[in-house]
C-alpha cells in the first residue's frame, strides 16, 4: 500500500480540479459504446468509497440495461415532465419544452443508486439528531461516481423528473429502500464547456463572491484577499 501521507503532486492536484470543473451533467451527447466492465467497476468502487454517516454505507447499485425497465422509467419521465412544463408560461415554457432533460434510452446503461434507510440498524452513529444524513451520504456516493466517470471520459446524467413511487415499483425496491439517484451513463461525443442549462440561457452560475457571508447569514465578508482571489 502506498504512503497515504505523501503530498499530492501538482499533476495529481490538477487532475482532481480538472475533474471537478469539467464534470458535466450529460443528456444529449451519449454514444452507444458499452462501458467496459473494469471501468464500470472502478466507478462503483469510487462511489463505495464515499464518506457516510456512522460508516453506514446505505447505498446499493442497480445496473439497468433492460430496455423494458428503461422504457417504463422514460414513461414516468414523460408524465412528470409534462406536469413540470406547466410550472412555466410563455417563452419560458417554450424554452423549458426545448430542453433535453434525460438520456435514458440513448445511454448504454442506466444506474440507480439507492439509499437503504434501515442499514446499520436503528441507531447509526451521527444520525440520531438528523435522520436525513443517510440520504446526504448517498449523494456523496453519487458525486464520487460522477467525478470518477469524468476522469474516465464517461458522461453521467441525473434524471430526477420521475415519480419516485413509480420508480421504486419499477425497480422492485423494498419499502426501506429509497431510489435516490437515477443516472444515465456512457461515453460521450463531447463534454460541453459549461452547464447545458447555462448554454441554453436557462440559468447561469452565480458569482461565488455573492454567496460569501461573514460569521452570520447576510453579514458582508470583509476579507478582501479572499474575495479578490475568488474573483480570479
Ligand atoms: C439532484 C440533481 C437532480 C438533477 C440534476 C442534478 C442534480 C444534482 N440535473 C443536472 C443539473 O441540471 C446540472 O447539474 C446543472 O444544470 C449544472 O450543470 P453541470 O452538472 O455542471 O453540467 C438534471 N438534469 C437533467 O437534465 N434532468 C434532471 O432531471 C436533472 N436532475
Amino acid at each position: 500500500m502506498s504512503d497515504p501521507n505523501r503530498p499530492f503532486t501538482d499533476e495529481e492536484r490538477a487532475g482532481l480540479y480538472r475533474a471537478i470543473f469539467e464534470r458535466r451533467d450529460v443528456r444529449s451527447q451519449f454514444l452507444p459504446d458499452p462501458i467496459p466492465r473494469p471501468v464500470l467497476a472502478r466507478l462503483l468502487k469510487a462511489a463505495h468509497h464515499a464518506p457516510s454517516v456512522g460508516f453506514m454505507q446505505p447505498w446499493d447499485f442497480i445496473l439497468i440495461d433492460s430496455l423494458d425497465v428503461r422504457q417504463q422509467v422514460l414513461a414516468s419521465y414523460h408524465e412528470e415532465n409534462a406536469k413540470a412544463a406547466n410550472n412555466y408560461s410563455g417563452e419560458r415554457q417554450e424554452t423549458y419544452r426545448s430542453l433535453k432533460l434525460q438520456g435514458i434510452i440513448e445511454s448504454p446503461m442506466n444506474l440507480c443508486i439507492t439509499c437503504d434507510r434501515s442499514r446499520g440498524g436503528s441507531h447509526v452513529l451521527g444520525r440520531s439528531s438528523i435522520v436525513e444524513m443517510d440520504l446526504f451520504s448517498t449523494c456523496l456516493a453519487v458525486q464520487n461516481l460522477w467525478l470518477a466517470a469524468r476522469a474516465e471520459g464517461i458522461g453521467v446524467g441525473w434524471v430526477s423528473i420521475v415519480d419516485q413511487t413509480k420508480l421504486a415499483g419499477i425497480l422492485n425496491l423494498p419499502d426501506n429502500v429509497y431510489p435516490l439517484a437515477y443516472l444515465c451513463l456512457g461515453y460521450v461525443s463531447e463534454f460541453l464547456d459549461q452547464p447545458e442549462l447555462q448554454a441554453k440561457g436557462w440559468r447561469s452560475r452565480l458569482p461565488l463572491t455573492e454567496l460569501m457571508h461573514g460569521n452570520r447569514w447576510g453579514q458582508p465578508m470583509d476579507d478582501e484577499t479572499l474575495l479578490n482571489a475568488l474573483k480570479s
